[in-house]
């Protein structure tokens, strides 16, 4: 109680959002141009830090790179809140919600297998669904095509045959399925878990979750019987391998773990390849000279992380595109001590949130900040970049396990579909509208207008596919 109000003193004495009684600002969460207003004009509305009200509890937003350091630098300062505690009925207990021993456990067990040299043998998958992804078009003519449904079908292909090893099949829960966090928040008596469980929605999450949990333990068995330690094929069969040596790590977490890898590599991917996409279409020389950078390489039937990594050029335009539109705009966190930002004193047991969208826009780290400007990320820019100031993966002991699998994999798919089409915007859609739920996407997907490179429609993905092991189910 004492925590709580020193709270809500200082959350008096913060400028923030005119907020409703009792309900507070939680009406603002399905008003997508306003959460985007504030989100790009935080720091001159505000200054630097700024207080906004879920019913009646205050939540304080921090951005500025200095006051990030310090909350997210350790574990010891802050810990995931209440939010990620109602994630657990839709992922389970994994990486993205557990806190304290659990988490520590797990994520010491796990980050070993996100080594740069395992992650090499996951790019045949990425290569094979990129041809795959790209061949729909060549089938299918150049549009103009809603590019969204294409790319979130190739994203969930992938991270099936690598995370789980098995490839997509009408069964998969992962091919549907909901967050239902905003909507508790927009109603938030609905945060509380007694009348939560008495709506239809309880009864829907419940059985969500049983679906994902039921179809991993399923796939987990076929994979332990299949299980070959000098050839893992997937990040299950890595599991398995930790399993062997680690009593600490049981049945339990393997599917807890996979079901939230399963979902935490979806939306995020599948809206970072989407809005560099829009970019890329909208700014015709930035694509030019991206496809400057690929045009060189062969990635018909093979690509190697060297080749990857080289391209330097495409990795600055994703990021810039992650810049302007993170795929995770916000995080949350409650403090587990007191901390002191230039001055103001913020208790334990504040809840804040942290937001990598508002951060990205603050005018003194991006000058210009909505122009969309790849040169920024260029290695002289990124030297003298505050290390804090560019949080799409966040940052510190609580980063995304996943960034390095991330940036590989969109470079994949990317180059191998911008090496067969030149994309410009389809006539009125040249602008996106953002929509959030936990994370960002264009309201009414992206659509493209394509336009062939290559009149001779090479079959690359089947020559591929030849190349491949079949998936022996
Ligand atoms: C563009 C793609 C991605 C973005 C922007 C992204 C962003 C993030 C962010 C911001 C967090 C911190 C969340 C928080 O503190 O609440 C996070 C955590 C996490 N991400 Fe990602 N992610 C991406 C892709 C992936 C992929 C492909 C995987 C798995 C293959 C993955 C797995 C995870 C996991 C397991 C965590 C929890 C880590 C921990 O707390 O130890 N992510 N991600």
């Amino acid at each position: 109680l004492r925590d709580y109000l020193r709270t809500i003193r200082l959350a008096f004495r913060l400028k923030g959002p005119p907020a409703l009684p009792i309900l507070g600002n939680v009406l603002t969460i399905n008003d997508f141009k306003k959460l985007e207003e504030y989100g790009t004009n935080a720091s001159q509305m505000y200054g630097s830090i700024f207080r906004c009200w879920i019913s009646i509890v205050p939540f304080i937003w921090v951005y500025e790179p200095n006051h990030l350091k310090i909350i997210l630098g350790s574990s010891k300062i802050s810990r995931k809140n209440v939010f990620y505690s109602i994630l657990h009925n839709f992922v389970g207990e994994g990486l993205i919600t557990n806190n304290g021993y659990k988490w520590r456990k797990n994520r010491k067990h796990i980050q070993p297998y996100f080594h740069i040299s395992i992650l090499e043998s996951y790019i045949d998958v990425f290569l094979e669904n990129a041809h795959k992804f790209t061949s729909e078009f060549i089938k299918n003519g150049e549009g103009p095509v809603n590019i969204t449904s294409f790319i979130n079908r190739c994203v969930l292909n992938t991270l099936h045959e690598s995370i789980l090893g098995v490839p997509v099949d009408d069964e998969s829960p992962y091919r549907k399925g909901e967050v239902m966090l905003t909507q508790r928040i927009a109603r938030p008596w609905l945060l509380l878990q007694s009348i939560f469980n008495l709506t239809p929605f309880a009864e829907k999450e419940y059985h969500q979750k049983l679906s994902l949990h039921n179809y991993t333990r399923k796939v987990l068995e076929i994979r332990k019987k299949e299980y070959d330690k000098s050839s893992l094929r997937c990040l299950l069969d890595m599991f398995i391998e930790i399993a062997e040596t680690n009593k600490d790590f049981s049945e339990e977490d393997m599917i807890n773990e996979g079901v939230t890898f399963m979902l935490a590599g979806q939306d995020s991917v599948g809206a970072a390849i989407a809005f560099t996409l829009f970019f890329l279409a909208k700014h015709q020389e930035v694509q030019d000279k991206v496809y400057e950078e690929i045009d060189n390489l062969r990635t018909e039937s093979m690509i190697t992380v060297t080749q990857l990594n080289s391209m330097k050029y495409l990795e600055q335009v994703i990021k810039e595109s992650l810049r302007l539109i993170p795929s995770v705009p916000i995080l949350s966190r409650v403090l587990t001590e007191d901390v002191n930002l230039d001055g103001e004193i913020l208790g334990r047991g504040t809840n804040v949130f942290i937001s990598p969208f508002i951060t990205h826009r603050l005018p003194h780290y991006f000058p210009d900040p909505l122009k969309f400007d790849p040169d920024r990320f260029s290695q002289e820019n990124v030297e003298r970049m505050h290390p804090y100031s560019f949080i799409p993966f966040s940052i510190g002991p609580r980063n995304c396990i996943g960034y390095k699998f991330a940036l590989l994999e969109i470079k994949t798919i990317l180059s191998v579909f911008l090496k067969q089409f030149r994309i410009t915007l389809a006539e009125g859609h040249e602008n996106y509208s953002l929509s959030y739920r936990v994370t960002l996407r264009a309201k009414g997907g992206i659509w493209l207008q394509l336009h062939s490179r290559t009149q001779t429609s090479s079959t690359a993905e089947s020559r591929h596919a030849e190349q491949r092991k079949p998936w022996n189910l």
